[in-house]
């Protein structure tokens, strides 16, 4: 009996040792094809030139050009802004320059649950995660009372390695941020933000009929034709009933 045991228990050691092994395997091969993936990549030697922190910039740079969604004197949320070239890009659009320096000064707002160094024009709340009441009512102290005129959102989830677990966490964040962006947006204004497709977009794309007059999805050529990323470009804010001091309704 006692011999029974003991070689159930070196399977077991052995086996766990052997997923242990193939887990590391995989994830040095992911690491070395993503380290190929970035070294063969245009946009990220343009990130570099133009000095955005990452590529990404040039996925809302892409969008802005065919929506024109970031006009000078915007205010603007950045929700899930780390390392933050999305808040870089906002911050370039919504300030004048050239022929519309007349135009008023734009507001960028930038959060993430991780660190994001300081960008000049933008206020930042670093190491907060969204998630939580403290995260939305310090985003809506720093408002001061102004209504936004876009919320973007490239939050994503740490990836999970179970691609359908991930798409549902993704959701989640969409949702959270489609109710942020109803209490603070001003009727007219508009929310860009990202998916991963799967079963539960066109449930999330009916949502946003209700609340929004216009629905685009967007894929921007910066976005890697092999990724289920994809842009919702929900515009036109229909407006709600929002709560008012002490809790009435108005
Ligand atoms: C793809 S990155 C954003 C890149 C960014 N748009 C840029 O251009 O630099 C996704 C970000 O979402 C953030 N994130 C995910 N869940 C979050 C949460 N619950 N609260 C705040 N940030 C979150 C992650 O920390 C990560 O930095």
């Amino acid at each position: 009996m006692n011999l029974l045991r003991s070689r159930i228990q070196r399977e077991i050691i052995s086996f766990s040792r052997m997923c242990f092994l193939h887990n590391c395997y995989k994830r040095f091969k992911s690491s070395q094809q993503w380290l190929i993936r970035q070294r063969s990549d245009p946009y990220v030697e343009k990130a570099k030139i133009q000095n955005y922190r990452c590529r990404s910039a040039f996925k809302l740079l892409e969008m802005n050009e065919k929506t024109n969604i970031l006009q000078p004197g915007l205010t603007v949320i950045d929700l899930g802004a780390s390392p933050g070239s999305w808040t870089q890009v906002a911050v370039q659009k919504t300030n004048s320059s050239g022929v519309d320096l007349l135009k008023p000064k734009g507001t960028v707002l930038a959060i993430d649950k991780l660190q994001i160094y300081p960008i000049e024009g933008a206020t930042i709340i670093s190491n907060m995660d969204f998630s939580t009441i403290e995260a939305h009512n310090k985003v809506i102290t720093s408002l001061n009372g102004r209504e936004v005129d876009l919320v973007l959102s490239d939050m994503a989830p740490s990836a999970s390695g179970i691609r359908e677990l991930d798409k549902d966490r993704i959701i989640g964040l969409c949702y959270m941020a489609l109710r942020f962006a109803a209490l603070v947006t001003r009727v007219g204004g508009n929310f860009l933000f990202k998916v991963w497709d799967g079963k539960e977009v066109p449930i999330l794309e009916m949502d946003l009929e209700r609340f929004y007059k216009n629905i685009k999805i967007l894929k921007p050529n910066a976005s890697r034709s092999e990724s289920s990323e994809k842009f919702i470009l929900a515009q036109g804010f229909k407006g709600i009933q929002r709560p008012l001091e002490g809790g009435r309704w108005g």
